[in-house]
């Protein structure tokens, strides 16, 4: 049996919701191996950040090469980076182990307004992995700090979508998540030459903490096991969709989603065929 490996690059979030811990169990439910490499420690609830404590590069670094000196992994995912001196460290690994398969998600603030990246960190971003993404998941506001254009509406989002592309990202997935006044949302799928929409209702909910993490995570699982970018990223909506629809209703803010929500539908699906066969 071959095992579909990743990693993800990326911050602790104690609450669970978001940053590794949110990746690790998505990819443990999508059957892809999990390891990471942690840049950043955050004390963090569904309330917001209390603290941050970013790791040196070397203890990231020395994370990675662990990693690629021994198990080797078939995709990688970036989140939360914190700082430029990151960014360069794991761009220059990133290239060393020509790891192709990277998923980038270009985390900046929290959803409490805490910022996880750094102004001067942007360009690093920009320059040194951009270059080497097999997909980009900017949501609207990282959008806007990235090309430095307005983002508001679905035109918008398929310009500033180009405008990464000409940066040298092979794919952009524009997340719709923070589209106002739609009982829709649609994320945006660019290659370069056309667009994909990946449309879907509006959960009226609070428990949205970790959605960007989870969605990049849930497409990264499934570039590893071997998908194309565009299936990758259909199953990935179905994966975030179930995960804000069945939420878990924990802590007192914005809460967590349900990283099993996607499986045990799957398996509720599995069963009620089942027994339509045997009556
Ligand atoms: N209320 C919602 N109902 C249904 N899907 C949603 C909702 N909010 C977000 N999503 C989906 O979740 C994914 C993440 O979108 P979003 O634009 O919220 O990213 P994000 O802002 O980076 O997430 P976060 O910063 O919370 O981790 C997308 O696939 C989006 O369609
Ligand atoms: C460690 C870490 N990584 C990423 C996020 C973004 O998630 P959100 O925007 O839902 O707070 C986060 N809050 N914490």
């Amino acid at each position: 049996m071959t095992i579909a490996r990743a990693l993800t690059i990326a911050g602790s979030d104690s609450g669970g919701g978001a940053g590794i811990q949110a990746d690790l169990k998505t990819f443990q439910e999508l059957h892809v191996f999990g390891m990471s490499a942690i840049t950043a420690v955050t004390a963090q609830n569904t309330v917001g950040v209390q603290g941050i404590y970013p790791l040196s590069v070397e203890a990231v670094l020395q994370q990675i090469d662990s990693i690629g000196l021994d198990l080797g992994t078939d995709a990688v995912k970036t989140g939360m980076l914190f700082s430029p001196e990151i960014i360069y460290g794991v761009a220059a690994k990133i290239r060393e182990y020509a790891w192709t398969n990277l998923v980038v998600d270009p985390v900046m603030i929290a959803k409490g307004g805490s910022k996880l990246l750094q102004d001067e960190a942007v360009a690093a971003m920009k320059n040194e992995l951009f270059p080497q993404a097999l997909v980009v998941t900017p949501n609207m506001p990282e959008a806007e700090v990235l090309t430095g254009m307005t983002v508001r509406t679905l035109d918008d989002r398929k310009e500033a979508a180009k405008r990464l592309v000409d940066l040298g990202v092979k794919h952009v997935v524009m997340k719709g998540g923070h589209e106002e006044g739609t009982s829709q949302i649609v994320d945006l799928l660019y290659d370069g030459s056309a667009f994909v929409e990946f449309p879907s209702h509006k959960v009226l909910t609070r428990h949205t903490h970790g959605t960007g993490c989870t969605f990049a995570a849930s497409i990264t699982a499934e570039v590893a096991k071997g998908s194309s970018v565009i299936d990758a990223v259909a199953i990935a909506k179905n994966f975030i969709h179930a995960a804000i629809e069945d939420s878990l209703e924990l802590g007192a803010g914005h809460g967590p989603t349900n990283h099993w929500a996607y499986r045990q539908r799957l398996n509720a699906s599995a069963e009620s065929r089942k027994k339509g066969r045997l009556e």
